[in-house]
């Protein structure tokens, strides 16, 4: 079949995957055991350290703030030839995009809750710039940062991806049909309502600052899981001013903080932000909001596994999203290794 990437259609479940052949030979440096608490500053082995060199034999410059490089082993690529199968068993289209890896800072050990709220704003507005830049070529900008070797992290310099492709994947897909679903029938965006009432009853508040307010949702699957929302109306991620910029790095650092000091440990997660597709003018219905997911269940290597049960049935969970919330709430909002200097 293809051999560039491409996406199969699942007709049992509804959902598509996206298939990149092509990735199979990218390196891992991924470490399968315990990651020592504060990695070195700088590795002179790390392909994403500042003047190292990558796979490629590519170097690294000497950067001093946020680095951003394309994708050397890309799940998506640019040209490829527009093809599809419309066999009803065996349906599949070709699709393009780019994929790009976000240093967050210089310094190999220092994830986010560790840097300062300028370093994390710096981040946040590559965040706001790529989504920008990429929105005007492609229909989704799917910004996200995978967090440590339990979340298949293949690199410990802390780190973040944004895959944009020309198509609508599912999950965004199915998060656009319900925030219309929700609009249509009481004319206000599902996750602004949602911020109101959590801000009100404060049960599943996690971090609430003066434009952001993050929760354990309701509906929570993974023991942990956030989700970030902003107080105010906005659509896509380069729509934020400099104040909200300024606020999410303050809210970022809080609720980063909160899990690293959950179980005094690298709290690992896979994040990622959910905005309207670009290029659809009608997006009134929408509110940008930020997932996490972590895997800790209770304790530093005690993990949840969503097998079993969830897999075949539907996810299912003993601790209350209540009760996550009120052990995050209690936590401090520095992390552990930053109080007290
Ligand atoms: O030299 C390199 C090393 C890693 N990478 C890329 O960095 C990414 C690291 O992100 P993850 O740790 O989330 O896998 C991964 O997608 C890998 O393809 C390069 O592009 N070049």
């Amino acid at each position: 079949m293809f051999d560039t990437p491409h996406r199969r259609y699942n007709p049992l479940k509804d959902e598509w995957i996206l298939v990149s052949p092509q990735r199979l030979s990218r390196p891992w440096q991924g470490d399968e055991g315990e990651t020592e608490e504060q990695p070195p500053s700088y590795d002179p082995e790390c392909y994403l350290c500042p003047g190292n060199g990558r796979i490629t034999g590519e170097h690294n410059p000497d950067y001093d703030g946020v680095f951003v490089f394309k994708n050397d082993f890309a799940a998506l690529m640019e040209d490829v030839p527009v093809e599809q199968s419309d066999d009803p068993l065996f349906r599949a289209e070709t699709t393009s995009g780019e994929c790009h890896v976000i240093c967050f800072s210089p310094d190999h050990g220092k994830s986010m809750p560790q840097l300062s709220r300028e370093q994390i704003r710096a981040v946040v507005d590559t965040w706001c710039e790529l989504s920008e830049r990429l929105g005007q070529t492609y229909a989704s900008v799917q910004i996200f940062e995978n967090k440590g070797a339990m979340m298949g992290c293949s690199n410990p310099h802390p780190h973040g991806q944004v895959w944009a492709a020309s198509h609508v994947p599912d999950e965004l897909r199915r998060e656009n049909d319900s925030m219309r679903g929700h609009f249509v029938n009481f004319g206000t965006p599902m996750l602004l309502d949602l911020a109101k009432r959590e801000a009100e009853l404060g049960e599943r508040v996690v971090v609430q600052t003066d434009h952001w307010l993050a929760i354990v949702p309701y509906w929570a699957e993974w023991p942990f899981e956030t989700l970030l929302l902003p107080r105010f109306p906005v659509q896509r991620m380069p729509d934020l001013n400099a104040e909200q910029r300024d606020d999410l790095a303050v809210a970022l650092r809080a609720l980063t903080a909160r899990y690293d000091n959950l179980f005094q440990c690298s709290f690992p997660y896979s994040m990622g932000w959910h905005g309207a597709p670009f290029g659809e003018d009608d997006a009134a219905h929408w509110q940008l909001h930020a997932h996490f997911y972590p895997p800790l269940l209770r304790s530093a290597t005690i993990r949840k596994f969503m097998v079993g049960y969830e897999m075949l049935a539907e996810a299912q969970r003993d601790l209350t999203p209540e009760k996550a919330a009120d052990m995050l709430r209690s936590m401090s909002d520095t992390r552990f290794s930053e109080q007290n200097r």
